[in-house]
This record gives structure tokens, C-alpha cells and sequence, in this order.
């Protein structure tokens, strides 16, 4: 195992400081550390991060190998700065089965690029109708913590009740996708004065608040945890704001392209701006940058959803909604929030891995911890091209856009998976 000498780098934004990593942990920090075995990296003018931890992210693997597989998803996380990232269960076949989280977690050990903690399904097949093996899952060689249907909501208030007490017992949590089906069908994007005038069928905000307000309260009442997916509108952070000061057990998400994007983009009839929840307004994403800074919105998840280009490239109203995100989320954190390093470092990193249980991520660099970091080149600034991304699919929103901030080295467990911003394998 190679040892790394970091010089003269900001931890956390901190001043800077050398960093020596060896054995998988961070063996020593202080000023002029030496270390003749060491390979030396020059850190000047970078901020080092505890790894990134994603909570949402489509590994399409096993189904849709086109689309992106465990391995070109683990690369495009380590190059975006992630050293753990949770796979949600909409894959073919379900994550619904202990067999198929634990063949998603050994694939994620075969990359090797950054830990994959599989989500398993909360209903059989994403069907809606029964509970799917919540237990066996749990006791799986992949250890599932969070149960998701998302892509699809939960929408059975009973079913969702059940799956809450369920999940008690091993301090799981249920990830809603928050969405009433029946205030959805139809819908192409966000319900408002764009879709009006477009004469496109509206999602409106209404139809996320609404199932996140039943589900705070049946999360009080079974006293169990929750964890909202991609909060989208200004109405759901009040819901959570007042969950919260309740004392629910509600964690919350919002995406990177939540936090910048508005339904203004549909304008193009671009697919590759088709989400769900769909891009919103100006005064949602104030009202989501707002609740971030606050804490009211916890973490920020990507959401990466990666699609092959048949399934994107089309009329809108036939195309999937989703966009990529790992390789792009840390720059637009910088670019939302600027340089408020803890900040970036708290919502990334380690209260995502405090909610999934993730216990040798999200941790500052310090001597004794575990060597999960990244590190970022705040002055470098990027534009990003499609054909570029690591991702096997193309769908980025932020195409030939020129964005501030690049990952230039990701360590996962003291060994390098970026360096000089390249995947190391
Ligand atoms: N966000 C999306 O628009 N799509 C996701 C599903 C989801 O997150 O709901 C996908 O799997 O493609
Ligand atoms: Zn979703
Ligand atoms: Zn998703």
C-alpha cells in the first residue's frame, strides 16, 4: 500500500496543513510533515473534503447495463468527488430481494471505486401492493438500512404505515418519492404559468406536500424514521420546518438541480430537462437554498438517474425523466453556496452518511480516521462536456456550461480512485 504525503492543503477551509495517508487512514496533519516513502501531492490551493456520500443515486445495474452499470456509476462518483453513494432499488429485476441488493453490493466490491450500499425496495416490485422482504434484505451481506420504491411513490397510507413499524425494529428508514399519483397522471412538468402556457399537463406542488404531510405524521405516530427524496417546492420545506419542530424523526434531500434550474427550461422542450419532481419556480428554489443553509433540508442528493439516449432523445412527452448528477453536484454546490466549505462539507457528506449509518464516511480528515477524502481546486473552473463524463449516459443539463470547482483526487480507504482529476481504474 503506497502512502501519500498531502502538502500545504485547507482541510474543510481550514488553514493549510500537510495530510499523511497510509494504511487507509490519515496517519498524521501539521505543518511540514515529512515522509520519505511517501508519494508527494502538492495541495496548494486546495480544499480537502471528507468524501462525498450520495444518498439517491440510479446505478441501472442489474437491467440497464446500456444506460450505466455499477462500475461506470462508482467512476463517475469517485471523479465527482463521492466516496460512498446508496443505489436506489428501480432496477430489472427490483431490488426487492435479498438476492439482488447483495448482488448489487458485491458488484459495487468489484469496481472498488467508491462503497455502493444498495437500497432495497419497500413493496414487491415497486408494485404498491406488499411489503417485499424488508428483514431478509436487512440481514443480507449488504446490510439495507433504507427502503425506497422511489420512481414510485408509496401511496398506500396503510402500506406506508406497515413499512414504517417494520423498519422500527433495526432503526431502518422508508425514502419516500413524494408524489399523489392521482394529482400526477399525465403530468409532463411543473404546474404553473409556463405549463399553461405551453399547454403541457402540470405536476403541481400540491401533490408533493400533500404526501409529505401524511407521512410526517404517520412517522410520528409509529415513531419511526423517515427520509424525504428530492424535495422540490417552497409549500414541502414548511411541511418539514413544522415536522421538525414537532420532533418527527424527518430527514430531507434536494437535488442539484433543484437548487439552480426552474421550469422556465421546458421552454427548450429539451427532454434532457425532464424530472421528476419537475424543475419548479424561482421562489421554490430561493425557498430550497433557504432551508438547506437553515438545516431544515438535511442533505443534498443527486438524484443521478442516468438514461440511454432512445429514451431521452425523443418527443418530450415520451421521453423518461431524469438528468446525471455525480459528476456535476459538487461544482454546483460551489456555485449555490460558494465557498462555505463546512457547510458543503455537513450537507454532503456527513449527515448523508449519519442517515444511511455509513460510520467510516462522512469524517473530517484527522489523524486515526479512515482516508474516505477529496480533494477540490476551488479557482479551476470547468465546462462540461456530454461525450466527457465517465457516465455511460449523456443526459447532463448542464451541457457546455462553465462551472466553478474540480475534483483533482479522491482517495476511497487510503487508496487514490482520482488523481490529477482522472480515474485512477
Ligand atoms: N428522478 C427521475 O426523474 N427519475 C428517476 C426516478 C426518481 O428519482 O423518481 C429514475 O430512475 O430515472
Ligand atoms: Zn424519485
Ligand atoms: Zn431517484
Amino acid at each position: 500500500m503506497t502512502a501519500y504525503l498531502i502538502t500545504n492543503v485547507s482541510v474543510v477551509g481550514a488553514a493549510p496543513t500537510d495530510l499523511l495517508i497510509r494504511d487507509g487512514v490519515v496517519a498524521e496533519t501539521g505543518v511540514g510533515l515529512s515522509a520519505p516513502e511517501a508519494t508527494v501531492l502538492d495541495g496548494t490551493g486546495l480544499v480537502a473534503l471528507p468524501g462525498l456520500v450520495d444518498l439517491h443515486t440510479h446505478l441501472r445495474e442489474p437491467g440497464r447495463e446500456d444506460a450505466e452499470t455499477v462500475e461506470s456509476g462508482s467512476r463517475a462518483a469517485a471523479l465527482g468527488g463521492y466516496t460512498a453513494v446508496c443505489a436506489m432499488a428501480n432496477t430489472s429485476p427490483v431490488a426487492d430481494t435479498a438476492g439482488v441488493v447483495e448482488q448489487v453490493w458485491r458488484l459495487g466490491r468489484e469496481a472498488g471505486l467508491v462503497d455502493v450500499q444498495p437500497i432495497g425496495a419497500v413493496t414487491v416490485g415497486l408494485a404498491g401492493e406488499r411489503l417485499a422482504e424488508l428483514g431478509a434484505m436487512a440481514d443480507s451481506a449488504a446490510r439495507v438500512r433504507i427502503f425506497s420504491d422511489d420512481g414510485h411513490c408509496v401511496a398506500d397510507p396503510k402500506l406506508m404505515r406497515r413499512a414504517l413499524e417494520y423498519v422500527k425494529a433495526f432503526d431502518g428508514i422508508i425514502a419516500q418519492h413524494a408524489e399523489e399519483p392521482r394529482l400526477t397522471e399525465g403530468a409532463q412538468m411543473h404546474e404553473g404559468e409556463v405549463s399553461t402556457r405551453l399547454g403541457l399537463t402540470g405536476w403541481p406542488a400540491v401533490a408533493e406536500e400533500a404526501i409529505i404531510a401524511r407521512d410526517v405524521l404517520l412517522a410520528e405516530h409509529v415513531g419511526s424514521r423517515l427520509h424525504v427524496c428530492h424535495v422540490s417546492t417552497a409549500g414541502s420545506v414548511e411541511v418539514l420546518r413544522h415536522a421538525k419542530a414537532r420532533g418527527v424523526r424527518v430527514t430531507a434531500e434536494v437535488t442539484p438541480h433543484h437548487l439552480l434550474l426552474t421550469d422556465v427550461k421546458a421552454e427548450t422542450y429539451d427532454p434532457v430537462f425532464k424530472v421528476n419532481p419537475p424543475l419548479r419556480t424561482d421562489a421554490d428554489v430561493a425557498a430550497l437554498r433557504a432551508a438547506l443553509a437553515e438545516g431544515v433540508i438535511d442533505i443534498v442528493a443527486t438524484d443521478h438517474a442516468p438514461h440511454a439516449v432512445e429514451d431521452k432523445e425523443c418527443e418530450w412527452a415520451y421521453a423518461r425523466p431524469g438528468m446525471l448528477g455525480l459528476e456535476t453536484a459538487l461544482s454546483i454546490a460551489l456555485d449555490v453556496l460558494g465557498p462555505q466549505w463546512d457547510l458543503i462539507a455537513e450537507r454532503m457528506s456527513r449527515a448523508p452518511a449519519r442517515i444511511a449509518g455509513l460510520d467510516s464516511h462522512g469524517l473530517d480528515p484527522a489523524p486515526g480516521v479512515p482516508a474516505n477524502l477529496t480533494l477540490v481546486d476551488p479557482a479551476a473552473r470547468r465546462t462540461i462536456e456530454p461525450a466527457e463524463l465517465a457516465s455511460r449516459s449523456r443526459n447532463t443539463p448542464y451541457a457546455r456550461m462553465t462551472l466553478p470547482g474540480r475534483i483533482v483526487a479522491t482517495f476511497l480507504r487510503g487508496e487514490p480512485t482520482v488523481l490529477d482529476g482522472k480515474a485512477v481504474k
